[in-house]
């Protein structure tokens, strides 16, 4: 018997969570925006969208699920964006009613609102059947954000310039890793954070090995952030020193951070650990989503 989601035309679409992995802050550019250089992975977990094609025109939102409360459906949600630039693009009127389930915390340094918004992309290209072509589709995505173009694809990527010049980049081992997210339940404002940045270029990625990656890669925003919101540097406390532990460090522009284990057993040991330490913390054991 078919599903009867699929039954009454609805579509579904997960925003995978992002991760930087190392983020290198290297110039403040003349625009404002800074040039970096950034190892992506994504989570094989994320926000939910769903949605179904109507043919008035109208793009309706409605948002659920645990972080749904701290969110506005209106004009200013990326996923009304997104779904509003869409519809520019293609010079008409289709329509969608759109259900989205937040699980990932707001303004968290993984990119919850980009991976929305590259989500509705995704999924009104084939709810309206329509193909986009991939320069077109990643101008649409830069313009909702730097993060955008990263999360359609959502693969392990190398991402430089101010997050439009995108490689596939998959490094050994990286691939379905363990990988925990916890985020203290302090939103921190990434333009805040930039700013806050010392302007102090501490040198190129080098991004061939999981090896070069944990002892050689860094995040630079994780100073600003600290300063910022404190508790950052509780919550990277928090997460050494756990068995089988490969990498702790801030995702994004915090305050999220990840942690990379060499089993998902390791993973789940140092979750309860974590959770039972800080039961206010948000805690997700997910893995790193292969392409
Ligand atoms: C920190 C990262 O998450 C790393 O992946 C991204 O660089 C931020 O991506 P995002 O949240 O999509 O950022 P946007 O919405 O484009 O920009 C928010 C603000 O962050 C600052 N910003 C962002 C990206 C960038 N390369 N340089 C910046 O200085 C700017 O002040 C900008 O006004
Ligand atoms: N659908 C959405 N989900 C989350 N945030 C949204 C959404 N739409 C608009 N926003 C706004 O975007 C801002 C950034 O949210 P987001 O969760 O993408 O931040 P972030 O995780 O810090 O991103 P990044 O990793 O790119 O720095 C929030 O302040 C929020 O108000």
């Amino acid at each position: 018997m078919p599903h009867p989601d699929l039954d009454a035309g609805l579509m579904i679409e997960t925003a995978y969570a992002k991760v930087n992995v190392a983020l290198h802050v290297r110039a403040r550019r003349d625009d404002g925006y800074h040039a970096l250089e950034s190892l992506f992975v994504f989570a094989e977990h994320g926000d939910r969208l769903t949605a179904v094609a109507t043919d008035d025109g109208a793009i309706d939102l409605v948002i659920d699920g645990p972080f749904g409360s701290g969110l506005e459906a209106g004009p200013d949600n990326l996923v009304m964006k997104a779904a509003r630039a869409l519809q520019a693009y293609l010079g008409d009127q289709r329509g969608a009613a759109i259900r989205l389930t937040k699980i990932l915390p707001v303004a968290s340094g993984i990119g919850g609102g980009s991976a929305d918004a590259a989500a509705t992309l995704r999924l009104l290209a084939r709810l309206w059947d329509v193909r986009i072509e991939a320069e077109e589709l990643a101008g649409l995505a830069l313009d909702l954000g730097s993060d955008v173009p990263a999360c359609v694809a959502s693969v392990t990527q190398m991402v430089t310039g101010r997050g439009e010049r995108l490689r596939p980049h998959p490094v050994e081992g990286l691939d379905g890793m363990a990988m925990l997210l916890v985020n203290p339940g302090v939103g921190v404002s990434t333009a805040q954070v930039f700013n806050g940045w010392d302007r102090a270029d501490r040198g190129p990625l080098d991004a061939t090995s999981l090896k070069t990656l944990v002892a050689q890669g860094r995040n630079d925003l994780e100073a600003p952030a600290i300063a910022a919101a404190p508790v950052i540097a509780q919550l990277l406390g928090a997460l050494e020193g756990h068995d089988g532990l490969v990498l702790a460090r801030m995702s994004g522009s915090g305050a999220t951070c990840f942690a990379l284990f060499d089993s998902d057993a390791a993973m789940a040991d140092a979750a309860m650990a974590v959770q039972a330490a800080h039961r206010d913390w948000w805690i997700m054991e997910t893995r790193i989503r292969t392409a």
